[in-house]
């Protein structure tokens, strides 16, 4: 997310964002700080953009029947933000349910005594927090672990970055859009990508995936992988249009936008790859078929690139080309065909506890890393226009793209 504090003060880093809240607590809380004065956006973009997020076929029936309840409390008045830390509650409508099993308050004993949900969870998923997150906080059941680690949370980030996405929209016109490229191994055909006017589209689709021939296989899929008692991951691409060029730089590693996407994109619970353009892919090829060749362009800023293999990033900066960033998410920890392992109360094998789960959740992870691209972009485009006014934030920008274009 944020990069390391000594450095965050070095380069006057100005927007910061945390979040806070439980998985079955009242509500997650998210805050924004350091956003211009300016940007439109209301609680119905942030409640819409929540749906997106439970959106996708697999997911469990928690999806169903919890509601997201959207309260700006800060920041934001009458449409648009006012400078100050945008401050966004997302209540869920489940609490009355776990107000005792969860409650901040102690609770008598006896109010909890045979309380399915308070049943401790002694045999930890392998995959998920609950084993190391018990032995490094000192539990001894993992409720206390998962109620963090749950991926509920990322409800606060997707509500944070959509006020990110209308900043990097109106300031600078940049468009986010993300798709699933693989599930379960397989993968949709690489020959074109998703432009912006296609979004509707892609979250029309049941996996979010822009070919619907592939979509369809990856549905029968998740189907049988379900049925087995199973679970999926795959990979999503995030794409970004209408960068400038130079937002991150080449000067000290943590400024670097690759790797302060890697970072924001890996901090998304069960991503464990992150490839910027062709990444992985470039390492197996020679360096005459790697690169990004430029040539005059009698438009624009003189010069263009003749491919974007680069995902539109070199020397840790934007190129100007549309940015393509790619995340790996493993399957599901919460395998219904339970897996092995040790109930921590008594040390003996066990199997993992399962009550219920998503089969996957990879069209979802697509909605939640387009709002950490957007809150990065927003970061980054901040450093580089600063301004105080979304007014200003595009004054600077273009000026700057007017210096480019008369070089
Ligand atoms: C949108 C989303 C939904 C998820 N749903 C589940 C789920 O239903 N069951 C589960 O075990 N893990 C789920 N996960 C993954 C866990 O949160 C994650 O594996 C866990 O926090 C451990 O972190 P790690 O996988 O990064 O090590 C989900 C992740 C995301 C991004
Ligand atoms: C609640 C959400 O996702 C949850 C993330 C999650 C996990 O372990 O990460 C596990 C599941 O919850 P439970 O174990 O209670 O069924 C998902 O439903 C959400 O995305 O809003």
């Amino acid at each position: 997310m944020c990069p390391p504090a000594p450095a965050r003060e070095m380069i006057g880093t100005m927007l910061r964002w945390l979040t806070a809240g439980e998985s079955h607590g009242p509500a997650l809380v998210a805050i924004l700080e350091g956003l211009p004065a300016g940007v439109a956006v209301t609680s119905d973009d942030i409640a819409a953009a929540l749906v997106r997020r439970r959106a996708g076929y697999g997911r469990g029936a928690r999806m169903k029947f919890e509601q997201d309840e959207v309260t700006v409390v800060g920041g934001i008045r009458h449409g648009l933000t006012q400078g100050g830390p945008v401050a966004v509650e997302v209540a869920n409508s489940e609490w009355p349910k776990w107000e005792r099993v969860m409650s901040p308050d102690p609770v008598p004993a006896e109010e909890l005594e045979g309380v399915a949900r308070n049943a401790p969870l002694t045999r930890p998923r392998p995959g998920h927090a609950d084993l190391v997150g018990m032995q490094k906080y000192g539990h001894d059941e993992a409720r206390p672990v998962l109620e963090r680690a749950s991926a509920r949370e990322t409800a606060a980030r997707v509500a944070l970055g959509e006020v990110a996405r209308a900043f990097c929209r109106q300031a600078l016109g940049v468009e986010i859009l993300s798709h699933v490229v693989s599930m379960g191994g397989i993968s949709a055909p690489e020959t074109e990508l998703p432009e912006p006017g296609d979004l509707e589209r892609i979250d029309a689709d049941p996996l979010r995936c822009f070919d619907a021939e592939t979509s369809a296989r990856m549905v029968a899929e998740v189907d049988d992988t379900k049925k087995a008692g199973d679970t999926l991951g795959g990979v999503v691409e995030v794409l970004a249009y209408g960068l400038p060029p130079g937002l991150g730089s080449h000067v000290h590693w943590d400024r670097r936008l690759d790797s302060r996407l890697a970072g924001a994109l890996m901090g998304i619970q069960a991503i464990k790859g992150v490839e910027l353009g062709d990444g992985f892919r470039t390492a197996a090829r020679r360096g005459s078929e790697a690169h990004d060749e430029i040539e005059p362009d009698p438009g624009a800023a003189g010069v263009r690139r003749r491919s974007n293999r680069s995902g539109g990033v070199e020397g840790g900066m934007t190129t100007g080309a549309p940015l393509r960033v790619r995340a790996a998410m493993k399957p599901i920890a919460t395998v219904p065909r339970a897996l092995d392992t040790v109930d921590v109360a008594t040390g003996e094998a066990a199997q993992a506890h399962h009550q219920r789960s998503d089969v996957t959740a990879v069209p979802a992870a697509g909605v939640v890393a387009e709002s950490m691209t957007a809150l990065v972009l927003a970061e980054a485009a901040v450093e580089k226009f600063g301004g105080d006014s979304l007014a200003e934030t595009a004054r600077n920008a273009r000026a700057y793209l007017d210096t480019l274009e008369t070089r």
